[in-house]
Parts: structure tokens; sequence; C-alpha cells
């Protein structure tokens, strides 16, 4: 008897295959021989495949940051029927303008339960977000809830990469360059305009997406840190090459400028038999960050945890970072240990994929989220600040928590959807309510 399609997703996940690396030019076949030799484009490729350049930079673009890769296929990706739209669901792309940007400090509960049979493209939906996506500028922020596998379809994102951050449910990505298995405490990235495919391997899967329309997430540069630390490019992993030849009809669903366009292809465009290159699929697993903090007083800014970052045209700003606030020691003498009050120019959306954060004592859930957008004023909630002031000041594990932050230079302008969503909290201010005047004079 053939395996069941949930059997298939299990097997493929099982020990899978990894090339190490962040930036560094990997290279992969599936079929011995596949890869061409000394040159990218020769007459004839290998095995009969075709050669096909996927620019992710421009190519003109400085050696440090050019990305691209070389891919050997059963089909050239041009072999395609004409794409037509079809309905957005639930994503909306900058810039938005269906509401207008607030200054309220905003938290949601975690997304409702989506109806059977909804896949991850069918079950994203969208925040809200900054920027413009036919400028190539900003980002928007996702959040999924599926309880289906894609089957026979794909999909890409002209618009941006995809920066997912599994909360519940362990994902098997099968993507033009190979398989990758993202579980809840992984990120996983998909280049701009990568054919993939997401199956679920424990029936139900939630989490979030940062889509960076912007230039792609980079390494941030470590400065006195030195040459190691923070996140290390050797726990990035990459794929190698896997491919399906499946000639029967499979649905191809493309973002492009912020709609969905579909088109079904008479085979599977995850054909690519080798590859090469720096353009490639990755994941991550964020308890391999090594946390760097201090050591004798204060709490440090929140990007010393920064694991990802685009940049901006402007040294030292980030379009987006990408913030994770991983176990660690807190020892800080004579400090205040908990996240700080403060108002950012930057604004943050921060989600947790586990346990707890320690600067909210309850009402930030697993798989919920806070926007904090620019200038507004937040921090330790009543609780936590009472708390931690009174606090007798050991070392303290922090380990009961693994939250996140996309943090970006522009506001977020949240959409419709999620300004008027039933899990929207109510009251959200309550929680800075009631903090005391203790100055006397
Ligand atoms: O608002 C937040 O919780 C995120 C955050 C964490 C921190 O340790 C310092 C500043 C900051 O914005
Ligand atoms: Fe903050």
């Amino acid at each position: 008897m053939s395996d069941t399609a949930d059997e298939q997703t299990r097997k493929a996940a099982e020990a899978l295959a990894h090339s190490a690396g962040f930036g560094n030019e990997h290279s992969s076949e599936a079929v011995p021989g596949a890869l061409p030799h000394g040159r990218n484009s020769p007459q004839r490729a290998p095995l009969g495949l075709y050669a096909e350049q996927l620019s992710g930079t421009a190519f003109t673009e400085p050696r440090h940051t050019n990305r691209r890769s070389w891919l050997y296929r059963v089909r050239p990706s041009a072999a395609h029927p004409p794409f037509t739209r079809t309905g957005n669901g639930n994503i909306s792309s900058a810039p938005f303008t269906d509401s207008v940007p607030d200054p309220n400090r905003l938290r949601w509960s975690p997304l409702p339960e989506p109806p059977e049979g909804t896949d991850f493209v069918a079950g994203l939906w969208t925040l809200g977000g900054n920027g413009d996506v036919t400028q190539r500028t900003g980002m928007a922020v996702h959040l999924y809830a599926a309880n289906a596998s894609m089957t026979d379809r794909v999909f890409s994102d002209a618009d941006g990469e995809l920066l997912i951050v599994p909360e519940r449910g362990a994902l098997l990505l099968r993507t033009e360059f190979g398989l990758l298995r993202a579980e809840p405490g992984h990120v996983a990235l998909i280049p701009r305009g990568v054919r993939f495919r997401v199956e679920l391997l424990e029936g139900t899967a939630r989490g979030y997406v940062c889509e960076n329309y912007g230039q792609p997430f980079t390494l941030p540069e470590l400065g006195p840190i030195g040459a190691n630390g923070l996140a290390n490019a050797r726990d990035f992993l990459a794929p190698v090459a896997a491919y399906e030849d499946v000639e029967r009809p499979v649905e191809v669903v493309n973002k492009f400028c912020g709609n969905l366009w579909s088109a079904t292809y008479d085979h599977s465009p995850l054909d690519v038999v080798a590859w090469h290159g720096n353009l490639v699929p990755y994941v991550y697993d964020l308890r391999r960050f090594n946390v760097i903090g201090s050591i004798s007083y204060d709490h440090p800014d929140p990007s010393v945890f920064t694991v990802l970052t685009s940049p901006s045209d402007t040294p030292g700003l980030a379009a987006v970072d990408f913030v994770v606030f991983a176990p660690r020691w807190l020892v800080g003498e004579d400090t205040f240990r908990p996240p700080y009050f403060h108002r950012n120019v930057m604004s943050e959306y921060m989600g947790l994929i586990e346990g707890a954060y320690d600067a909210k004592a309850e009402g930030f859930l697993p798989g919920g989220g806070s926007l904090h957008n620019m200038m507004s004023a937040h921090g330790p909630d009543r609780e936590t600040f009472d708390r931690a002031s009174a606090a007798e000041l050991r070392p303290q594990k922090v380990d009961d928590g693994l939250a996140f932050m996309f943090e970006t230079r522009w506001p977020v302008t949240t959409t419709e959807r999620a300004r008027t969503a039933d899990h929207l909290q109510p009251g959200y201010d309550d929680v800075w309510q009631g903090l005391e005047r203790h100055y006397r004079r």
C-alpha cells in the first residue's frame, strides 16, 4: 500500500541533510553530475537540465551584498501558462490605506482556529505594515493558522522574503532548493520569488511571518563584540538539493505587488536537481543564539539581541530587525532588570513563541502579539514593575519563554481586519494603570 500524504510528509522530514553557513556559496546536487563545473551556463547543461539564474539583488550590487543562485532544473521556470488574478484571502500589502496609523498600544490574542482544510497560504492573515511593495521598501506582519498541508499547490512571493516564525506545529518546507523542517523555536527564511510548499507535520500550525519588502535580511555587524557571538553563521542551515518529478496539474500562487495571481502548471516547479549560490532558503534554531548582555549594571538595549537585520540606506538604521529574547542570565547589580519604560522612534511588533515574557505578567500570550508604534510609551506592566523593583538581586536565569520582535524604522499601519478583530484585546492600556505615585517631597 502506498503511503498517505501525511506519512510522506513525516518520512521526508526525517534526517534531513543541510548545507551550513550564512551568505556563503553553497552547492548541492541531488543526482551526481548534475552540477556543471567551471562555468554556470555550459552550451548544454549536464543531464539535459536547464540552467537558470535567480537574482535576489541587482546584478551590479556590491559583492558583500550580492545574492544570486544558479538552478539546474527539469524545465525552465519560463515554461508556464499565464497567471490570472485570484482572491487575496486575508492577505494585504503596503501601502496600507484602509485605516490610519494609530498611536495607541495594541495587543491581540492568538488567531482563532481556521476552518477545516485551511493551508498555509489560505491561513495567512495580515496585521499591518509599512512601506510600499512596488518600491521594495518596508515590511508586513502576518500571522498564519493552518490545519491542512498544501497539496498540488506552491506559493512564491515576488514582493519580499518571508521570515516564518512557527509558534505551534512543525512545518516541512518543500522548496526549489530542497527540504527544510521548521518547528517552534526555529525561524525559516524563504527568499523573494522562491517557490515552496508548506506541509504540516503535526496536523495544525500557527505562527508569524515578517514579509520583508526591502533589502534581504543579513547578520548584524558585531563591532566590539568581536568575531563571534549573537547568531553564528554556521548555525544557519540551507537545504540540500531535492526535487520532485511530477507531471500533473500543480497550482502556482504568485504574490505580486500586493495581489495573488494563480496559474496551473502541468508539472511541479520544485524540479531543481542541482543548484549553487548564495541566495538560499534557510532555517535557524533560535536556541543557538549566543545571548550577550550586561554583566555589570543596567538593562542593555534590545539591539544586542538582533538575529537578523534588513539594512536601510542609512548606516545603523535598520528597515527591520528581527530580535529574539532568548533564555539568559540576569546579573545586573542595582538594576531594574526587566525591559525599562521607554518611547522609541522605531516601531515594535512583538510575538511570543513560548512561555512568558519578562515585561508582561499576563495577557501577552503565545501566538498573540503587541504593537508599540513609533514613540508610544510602553514598558513593564504594573505587576512586573512592582515585583522587579522589590526583587532581591541574585543572579537569575530567565528561561521560561521565547519572545521576539520585528522592530521597524517606519510606523506600522494596522489593517482594518486587525483593528476590528475579535481577538484584539480591549483595555490593553490598563496594564499600566495603577502605577502608583511614589515621589514625595
Ligand atoms: O518593549 C519591549 O518589550 C521590547 C524591548 C525590550 C527591551 O529589553 C528593551 C527595550 C525594548 O523595546
Ligand atoms: Fe519596546
